[in-house]
């Protein structure tokens, strides 16, 4: 690359995009890579502190920032996302719907530990809506090694895709309350209202709800009943703690083929069981999930619908960072 003072610029292209900051009012390119540079140019140019400019040379080899940009999104992104132009040297990927972001952070990690290149994200299992910024990136310099993309390209082949968002299913949920004294009616049920609520965003159908009272038999049988009605997730209320009365956690076990956790490292929602019997997913949800505006379940709640599957050892990491209050 040659540099040459803006005052001899005049009538050549500039090498990448130009970048004016004015703190409080503006942030953004004001020149695009390729302008031709213009006398009138030369006050603006000196203006955002460029007394030089680089005139590009590519060598074989090697790749303009822009172009990096464009094949990193291309090796990494998968489905319902959209790659903006490169702009500043950054392509954005944006959500195309209302979905789980799926992040596959190993390949993440090894991307952005080959040096000179940024790739960002949002956290893994979050919800994007459509028009959400899911992830940006860009290489470092403004001319870098293609060998370095290259790589980048063979460690997103071997996990494709890095970066994606996934569909929620508009899945049937039957919604089974436990505990004598919502079934008695000593206490109106408040569950069955709030797990509406949280339903409500994903466009989930829920089959009904089942006051069963607090014996095993009762618990299973609400279950089962749901289970052959076709519904894709059954979600059981309360009895999930040490007390006598607590039975759910024991008729879920018993009619469960994978247990994948019950209790888990996330407070409020501790006493949170997550099953699955022949691949539908069951919930055991402790009685906080009705005081506290966020707990475990809702980790779990958008995953669960996007018909992602969950792993003990993930929920084992969520230690760090449970702390949800
Ligand atoms: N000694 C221990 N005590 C507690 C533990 C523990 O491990 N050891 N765990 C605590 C945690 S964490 C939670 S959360 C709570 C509640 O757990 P449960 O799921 O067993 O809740 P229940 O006993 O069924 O009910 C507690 C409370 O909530 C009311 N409730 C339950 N269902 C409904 C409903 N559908 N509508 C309205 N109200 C409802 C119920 O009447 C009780 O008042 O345990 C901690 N304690
Ligand atoms: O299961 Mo409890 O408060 O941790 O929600």
């Amino acid at each position: 690359m040659r540099e040459v003072h803006v005052r001899d610029a005049v009538g050549l292209r500039l090498a990448h995009d130009l970048t004016r900051i004015v703190p409080g009012e503006f942030k953004g390119r004001i020149f695009k890579k390729g302008h031709v540079i213009q006398e009138e140019d030369i006050p603006m140019l000196l203006d955002i502190g460029k007394e030089h400019i680089y005139v590009l040379e590519l060598q074989p080899g090697e790749l303009h920032e822009d172009d990096a940009a464009i094949r990193l999104s291309r090796a990494l992104m998968g489905d319902h996302l959209t790659a903006s132009e490169p702009s500043e040297g950054k392509v954005v990927l944006t959500s195309e719907i209302h979905g789980l972001v799926k992040i596959d952070t190993e390949a993440l990690l090894m991307i952005n530990s080959l040096g000179e290149l940024a790739v960002v994200t949002r956290k893994t299992d979050t919800v994007a809506k459509p028009g959400d910024t899911v992830a940006a990136m860009r290489a470092i310099p403004l001319i870098i090694a293609e060998t370095k993309i290259t790589q980048a390209e063979t460690l997103a082949r071997m996990s494709a895709p890095v970066i994606a968002v996934l569909p929620f299913r508009r899945m049937k949920v039957g919604i089974v309350t436990t505990g004598s004294e919502v079934l008695t009616g000593r206490v109106e049920d408040k569950f069955g209202p709030r797990i509406r609520e949280k339903l409500a965003p994903f466009d989930a159908e829920v089959l009904g709800q089942k006051i069963v009272g607090d014996t095993k038999e009762n618990i299973q049988a609400g279950i089962q009943e749901f289970l052959n009605q076709g519904a894709e997730l059954v979600i059981c209320t309360g009895g999930m703690s040490v007390d006598p009365d607590d039975r759910t956690p024991g008729a879920i076990h018993e009619l469960a083929t994978e247990v994948v956790s019950y209790g888990m490292p996330v407070l409020p929602g501790s006493m949170m069981m997550l099953a699955y019997i022949q691949g539908v997913p069951v919930f055991g949800l402790p009685g906080a999930v009705i005081y506290e505006e966020i707990t475990a379940f809702d980790l779990f709640l958008p995953r669960i619908l996007a018909g992602d599957k969950v792993t003990s050892r993930e929920i084992a990491e969520l230690g760090h960072g449970g702390l949800l209050k």
